[in-house]
């Protein structure tokens, strides 16, 4: 049993004074029994020195709003989903009653341990990532967790669930590339649902053109990938003269096995050399991400929280909305700033439960129609230190909802770029 030191528990024990959560506690088999309902208990009496304090603690630290999507109930949706590549998700394989000779037993309560065992030391952790083999997701699945069991899961939504559900034990997901952005998609689920990011991983992007085996570039009409990755490649197929139609598929390895499958031989895919050995196609063209230090930032998710820690660069991502008045970003940002914090992204997302807040102005000019926002900063402290600690009870007064997403490990793996400009022919 991990404990909280002192200056951690009494700094999360501010920060959570007089704030009640306003989450519902989903009622379904998997959540609740799982631990994912937030007691407001839990937040009115401070924060405690247990493991499950902190977890509830680290999930939310204020809200002032309603849970985003309150009607979207994950666990509920992902009935439909009882199984993925053939792991059929616990709830299907319980075995609720026991009967012992000619009394019946009551039914003994439900442990975590009965829905799905937690991996035993040395069993292998089930990763989910959104793809088929050969996507760049299940590459950084590999990174991430070098002897784990990569599930294939075909959206990103799916990915969640899988974890939610305990079909798989983490998830792996991109949120941004150094030429594409943000994958704005998994930020809205990030605030949807209510896992934790226990890690990051950074991986060097290696594009290639890939088609049928005796296809040359002057057959080709289309190209089809993942839209990130025909970002990224974009003013290098325009250089190879490939000006024909972009299609955009779900993953880049699907696109490879999409060609393949289908016999196309107008038809060329943006993805990994992995995907060209998986589904028999020949390289045409290798490297074609417009910058060789082309790198996708991918986060790991839990459905707990790790403990933060001081020994080693921490990085912390939050979320949180704001009320009214631009000063606030400032105010926020200041707040870090003041306690020499770096911030490493900040992103900001339609607040989809109160999308456009209507001024009526005094003067009689009219109504002003501000767009409403949520931010999402990623800085470089652990929440053990209590610079953050600090820094987060200032932003709260400024906020109307406030979520740690996770505090954890940076990547610092050494740099390789993902490819040297020889081999892309320059
Ligand atoms: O399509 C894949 O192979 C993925 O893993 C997805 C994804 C993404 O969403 O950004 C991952 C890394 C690359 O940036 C391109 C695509």
């Amino acid at each position: 049993m991990h404990t909280l030191s002192p200056p951690y528990s009494n700094a999360l024990s501010y920060l959570h004074r007089g704030s009640e959560p306003t989450f519902r506690v989903v009622p379904t088999r998997i959540t609740v029994k799982c631990g994912y309902g937030f007691e407001s208990s839990s937040f009115s009496q401070g924060v405690g020195s247990t493991r499950t304090d902190w977890q509830s603690a680290c999930a939310i630290l204020s809200s002032k709003v309603d849970s985003q999507n309150e009607d979207s109930n994950p666990a509920a949706a992902g009935e439909n989903i009882a199984a993925v590549n053939g792991h059929k998700s616990a709830v299907t394989d319980l075995n609720l009653v026991h009967v012992s000779g000619e009394k019946t037993l009551p039914p003994k309560p439900l442990t975590i341990s009965d829905l799905s065992p937690a991996p035993m030391h040395g069993s292998q952790l089930r990763v989910a990532y959104q793809g088929v083999p050969g996507a760049y997701s299940e590459a950084a699945a590999g990174k991430a967790y070098p002897n784990g069991e990569a599930i294939a899961c075909d959206q990103f939504e799916v990915v969640f669930q899988a974890v939610e559900l305990w079909i798989a034990d983490r998830a792996v997901l991109p949120v941004e590339n150094s030429l594409g952005g943000s994958i704005h998609r998994n930020y809205d689920l990030l605030l949807r649902h209510r896992l934790h990011i226990v890690g990051e991983v950074q991986l060097p992007v290696h594009h290639c053109l890939l088609a049928l085996p005796g296809v040359r570039s002057e057959y080709l009409t289309r190209v089809i990938s993942h839209p990130q990755a025909l970002a990224q490649c974009e003013h290098t197929l325009t250089k190879l003269g490939l000006n024909v139609a972009r299609e955009a598929v779900d993953d880049t390895a699907g696109a490879a096995e999409f060609v393949a499958t289908n016999n196309l031989r107008d038809t060329a895919a943006i993805a990994s050399a992995r995907a060209a050995d998986l589904y028999g196609l020949q390289i045409l063209a290798d490297g074609i991400q417009d910058d060789p230090n082309n790198v996708t930032r991918f986060v790991m998710l839990a459905r707990e929280p790790i403990i933060p820690r001081t020994d080693r660069p921490f990085k912390t991502s939050i979320v949180f909305a704001h009320d009214k008045g631009t000063s606030v970003l400032f105010k926020v940002l200041s707040a870090f700033a003041f306690r020499n914090i770096s911030l490493t992204k900040i992103e900001s997302r339609p607040h989809r439960n109160r999308p456009i807040r209507i001024v009526d102005d005094d003067k009689n000019e009219g109504t002003a129609k501000h767009f409403e926002y949520m931010f999402y900063v990623d800085f470089e402290a652990s929440m053990a230190e209590v610079r953050a600690q600090n820094a987060l009870a200032e932003v709260q007064e400024f906020t109307s909802f406030l979520r740690v997403l996770g505090s954890y490990p940076m990547d610092m793996t050494p740099w390789s770029p993902s490819a040297s400009p020889s081999s892309r022919g320059e």
